[in-house]
């Protein structure tokens, strides 16, 4: 029998909006799309939860029998660990990597190593300025001290 489908956390993030609603529970991938608004429990929980892992959270409410077999029949595929290449992809801020919740994260750390980059960048520019300002002031003055007194005395 054919492997069932492997999604990686990265894949799943991108399933988070009430038309298309994916969830993790058990190391399953379930598609909750069509069936959320007829959830016990309400669509709003899952869709809070909708692209990441909610196993606990299942758990947690000590759902039946009945639930447990419904999950069943939602199940898309699995979880399966991301590859080195697909994390390098997410870690540069891809567009893949934006699509949810999960693999944002993945993300924001890459728009934060480059705001810092940027901040970075201003504080040297900045730095470099008041240097050259300093730079021309004491230039000015030594000016000043050789010529502008001695022109001025000469003058006169
Ligand atoms: C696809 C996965 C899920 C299935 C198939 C499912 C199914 C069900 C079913 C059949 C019930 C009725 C009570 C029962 O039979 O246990 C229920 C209740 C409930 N579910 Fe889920 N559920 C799922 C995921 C979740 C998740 C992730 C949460 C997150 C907190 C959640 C929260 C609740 C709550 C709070 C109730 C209780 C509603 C009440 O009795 O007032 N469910 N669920």
């Amino acid at each position: 029998m054919d492997d069932p489908p492997a999604f990686t956390t990265l894949e799943v993030a991108k399933h988070s909006s009430a038309a298309d609603a994916w969830l993790i529970i058990g190391g399953r991938v379930l598609n909750i799309s069509s069936w959320l608004h007829d959830h016990p429990g309400g669509d709003v929980v899952l869709l809070d939860l909708a692209g990441r892992d909610a196993t606990r959270e299942f758990d947690d409410v000590g759902h039946s029998g009945d639930a447990r077999a419904r999950l069943d029949g939602l199940v898309i595929g699995e979880v399966r660990a991301a590859t080195d290449d697909e994390l390098r992809i997410a870690r540069s801020g891809g567009a893949a990597a934006r699509g949810g919740k999960g693999g944002g994260i993945a993300a924001r750390g890459a728009d934060l190593a480059a705001s810092w980059a940027r901040e970075n960048g201003d504080a040297l520019k900045r730095a470099g300025m008041w240097g050259a300002a300093a730079a021309a002031v004491v230039v000015a003055a030594v000016a000043v001290q050789r010529y502008g007194t001695r022109s001025y005395a000469g003058g006169s």
